[in-house]
């Protein structure tokens, strides 16, 4: 199980303060599936990156816990972190040129991640290469190749491997597939499927897709503003959406079928995150606004088993 409590992240350049994770707290269960979503710019890629200490300067970690089975990783020296790295956790970035070597084969970038941390021999970690590959679809004649001779779909396949090659207990993917054309989504996409349930990890899954995480997720959690407004699980969130934001997010208009729901964003902006927030960061756009709502802001609270939500009108 991974525990995220009250983490407090953001950026912080030429005076100004940007506070992009807000005291944040989620839980992910083993072999969970947990999408979070989001409008662009709400703190999604700050979350994650964090979470797993991988959030660089200017970014800075202010508080708060990430308990990753039992580690608390912020406690970890450098030296500790990264032997727990590609063991316990690994991350597949939405761009995979920013975590490809352009000048290494690819067999030798995923080997070395495998002699670093397992000391094999280089013959046994060439041989875990050709697994994970096989794994995701890519045929072994091409690990001989640079990243530049793959595809984009390739090169996210084959950081995909690399993520899998230790055989984590959590892989967090923060929009793997936004760079990509939407069949190679949708294959990609089955793929991770396919190897969770056949290598059980558990998954967190970054987008600014709700509908795809409706789709793929089995827990949710909305972000707005650097903050967790929602969290349940996708039906139920589906289905009764309490936040304002999420209900705004999630329009239901049946089809002729009654099947087909209507995606629409929702009129206004969001806050400065580098502005102080008083009250609720959603007051501006909300039609259930109170009084309250503009000076205080609301606790994130349980209403119900397992559904979260940051609101007043709970
Ligand atoms: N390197 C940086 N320096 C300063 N501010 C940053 C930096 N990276 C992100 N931010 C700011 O932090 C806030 C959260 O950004 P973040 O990238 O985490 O959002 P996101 O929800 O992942 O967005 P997207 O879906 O567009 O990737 C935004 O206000 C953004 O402008």
């Amino acid at each position: 199980m991974v525990e995220v409590l009250n983490l407090k992240a953001g950026y912080r350049f030429r005076k100004k303060v940007v506070k992009a994770v807000n005291n944040v707290t989620l839980r992910i269960y083993d072999e969970d599936f947990l999408g979070i979503a989001g409008e662009s710019g709400c703190g999604k890629s700050t979350l994650v990156l964090a979470m797993l200490r991988l959030l660089k300067s200017p970014g800075y970690i202010e508080s708060g816990k990430v308990i990753i089975n039992g580690i608390n990783i912020f406690e970890l020296s450098d030296e500790a972190l990264s032997k727990v790295r590609w063991k316990e956790f690994s991350f597949v970035p939405q761009s995979s040129m920013n975590s490809l070597n352009p000048v290494m084969k690819i067999k030798d970038q995923i080997a070395d991640a495998v002699i670093r941390h397992t000391r094999v021999s280089k013959h046994d970690a060439y041989r875990t290469v050709e697994k994970v590959l096989q794994l995701v679809g890519i045929p072994v004649d091409r690990m001989d190749s640079y990243p530049h001779q793959l595809s984009g779909g390739m090169r996210q396949r084959v950081v995909i491997a690399m993520a899998l090659s230790l055989s984590p207990k959590l892989i967090v993917f923060d929009e793997p597939t936004t760079a990509l054309d939407v069949v190679v989504q949708r294959s990609i996409l089955e793929k991770i499927f396919e190897l969770q349930r056949e290598k059980r990890f558990s998954s967190i899954f970054v987008t600014h897709d709700i509908s795809l995480l409706l789709e793929i997720s089995r827990h949710i959690a909305i972000m707005y503003a650097g903050e967790i407004v929602e969290y349940g699980g996708t039906a139920a969130v589906y289905e009764n959406p309490l936040h304002p934001y999420t209900r705004g997010l999630i329009v239901a208009v049946p089809s002729i079928s009654g099947q087909i729901k209507e995606y629409k964003s929702i009129p206004g902006r969001p806050p400065d995150l580098s502005e102080h927030i008083t009250g609720c960061p959603f007051y501006e756009r909300c039609d259930f606004r109170k009084k309250i709502c503009f000076h205080e802001h609301p606790e994130y609270k349980e209403v119900d088993r397992g559904r979260w939500v940051s609101c007043h009108l709970y």
